[in-house]
């Protein structure tokens, strides 16, 4: 589904990430951690065609990242629904249509039923209404997994999706991705909250990625 090469990234200065070999396989659920400035928002860029490898293959669905055009990348985005770290809204419009923008930008239509089942999934039926500047951080991070999945991905992807929460808010969200993950998607969380990520072993079978020294490598079970 995503599959690293032998990847290393740098962003002009010395290499950031080094020798990334690594698969992520349809319907898994993995938690990317490390210490602050590691490359985890880096690593996610690369899953999501946001940044190119400076050396080594990313292979996205199996076609190589390199030789997709920009049209391509961005079909390509699709089945990625990305989550990021600082959620952006257009202030001006209401919930409901900052969650059902990716669907107008695919010149796909919304349906009515559809969006509203799905903001009532995240728990926001009652805010359809209401701008983002007037949202709690809770609510902007449901309202920025409803969008990232609006339109059907096969992978969600998720910034420190918790990074600003409480512990009862965090596990909420948790639980959102490991339904997802139910559902059959393949679920990749940047975090460096390990209490969330001992929470999840009662809720899913995960694997732990974490980056030291550059490279990206399957935790143990010290966490
Ligand atoms: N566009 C950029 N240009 C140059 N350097 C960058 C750029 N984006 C990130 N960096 C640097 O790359 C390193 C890794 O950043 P990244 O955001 O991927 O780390 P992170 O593990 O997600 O950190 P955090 O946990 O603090 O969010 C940092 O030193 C950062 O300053």
């Amino acid at each position: 589904m995503i599959a690293f090469d032998n990847v290393a990234y740098s962003y002009g200065g010395g290499e950031l990430l080094s020798e990334i070999t690594l698969r992520l396989a349809p319907g898994s659920f993995h938690f990317l951690t490390g210490p602050s400035g590691a490359g985890k928002s880096t690593f996610l860029k690369l899953c999501y065609g946001d940044l190119m490898p400076s050396a080594g293959r990313i292979t996205l669905f199996d076609r190589d990242l390199r030789s997709l055009s920009r049209d391509d990348i961005a079909l390509t985005r699709r089945r990625i629904g990305m989550v990021q770290q600082d959620c952006q809204f257009l202030d001006h419009l209401p919930l409901a249509a900052n969650v059902a923008l990716p669907l107008m930008v695919a010149g796909k239509p919304t349906v009515p039923q559809d969006l509203s089942d799905l903001l009532g999934w995240v728990g926001l039926g009652q805010l359809a209404d209401a701008k983002p500047p007037s949202l709690s951080g809770g609510e902007r991070q449901r309202a920025a997994l409803a969008r990232a999945i609006i339109i059907g991905p096969d992978v969600v992807l998720a910034d420190e999706p918790t990074g600003n929460l409480d512990w009862e808010m965090s596990l909420r969200l948790l639980t959102l991705l490991v339904e997802l993950n139910r559902m059959g998607k393949t679920v990749l969380i940047a975090t460096h909250d390990l209490n969330l990520i001992r929470q999840a072993k009662s809720l899913v079978a995960s694997r732990v990625l974490r980056i030291s020294k550059r490279r990206v490598q399957l935790a143990g079970a010290d966490l």
